[in-house]
């Protein structure tokens, strides 16, 4: 059952549930550890719980937050920073890029609606070098698979989309007591740093995400078998990998090669023509 606050019900569909732990709150803030007049931007303030810590510390904040009964609240008790500003809308429609000024870089944080982390995480990877690092609390289920390892049970899709633009740091559990309503999973708090330059880089970006798409498609299932009609098995193993893989053994500088090697056209690599 939802818990009340004396003003606001919980919402469910807006993925919402407060954190209320002042020693769970401070941990995450001294993790990210904001410092006065940096631009930093918070998905989903919900009752101002990271919203109060964060404004002490920068005097500056920029929040997007969906529910619009939250709003008046936030307005209210915030009313005494000029420089708090209030996007309300939907974090997955918003132009991260748009808000940076001159030679700045935001540093975006959020305890995230969980229903929509995943999507969310993957709008922000694309903003460039808008971005100077994130701070999220997501399911400890995502963090584990956004900081995985190849060879792992959680390296997938996420880990390698994420590990291809961003350093990924798995901070600190934080379990269901610290919030209300209590959520059914523990949590997590991980750390996205995207990589000033990238250490493999795609010819073809949209090419390597339908890659590993396909790659990942049956984790069972030989990478034989899962790329077949997109490259064959002499083409690979002229890359220097073994068809009979599974796609959760190869690293991102592997599958930027086999994308790489599609981009060029070339029949096989390393064959001259
Ligand atoms: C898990 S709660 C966190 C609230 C608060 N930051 C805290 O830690 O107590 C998620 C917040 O994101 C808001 N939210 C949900 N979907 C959103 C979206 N698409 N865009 C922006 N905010 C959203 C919810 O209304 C809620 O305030």
């Amino acid at each position: 059952m939802a818990s009340r606050s004396p003003v606001h019900q919980a919402r469910k569909r807006f993925g919402q549930n407060f954190l209320r732990d002042p020693g769970i709150i401070s941990r995450i803030v001294r993790a990210i550890g904001p410092r006065p007049s940096e631009r930093l931007v918070e998905i989903g303030p919900g009752q101002g719980a990271l919203t109060e810590p964060l404004l002490e510390a920068t005097g500056r904040l920029e929040v997007i937050e969906l529910d619009r009964d939250l709003i008046p609240g936030l307005r209210v008790q915030f009313f005494n920073y000029p420089e708090f500003v209030i996007h309300e809308g939907d974090a997955l429609k918003f132009d991260f890029q748009a808000l940076r000024g001159e030679g700045e870089r935001l540093r975006v944080v959020g305890n995230l609606p969980y229903n929509i982390s995943t999507p969310l995480i993957a709008h922000l990877l694309q903003a460039g070098d808008a971005i100077a690092d994130m701070h999220f609390m997501l399911q400890k289920e995502v963090v584990d698979r956004l900081a995985a390892e190849p060879g792992g049970p959680d390296w997938g899709r996420l880990s390698v989309m994420a590990q291809y633009r961003c350093r990924v740091d798995s901070l600190f559990v934080v379990p269901p007591e610290a919030f209300v309503p209590r959520p059914k999973v523990d949590s997590a708090i991980v750390r996205l740093t995207p990589h000033g330059e990238l250490p493999e880089t795609a010819v073809d970006e949209a090419l390597l995400f339908a890659l590993v798409r396909e790659a990942f498609g049956q984790r069972r299932k030989t990478l034989r078998n899962n790329l077949k009609g997109r490259i064959d098995s002499a083409a690979l193993e002229a890359l220097g990998i073994d068809p009979a893989r599974r796609p959760q053994t190869l690293s991102v500088a592997e599958f930027v090669r086999i994308a790489n090697h599609l981009a060029s056209g070339d029949p096989q690599p390393g064959v001259a023509t």
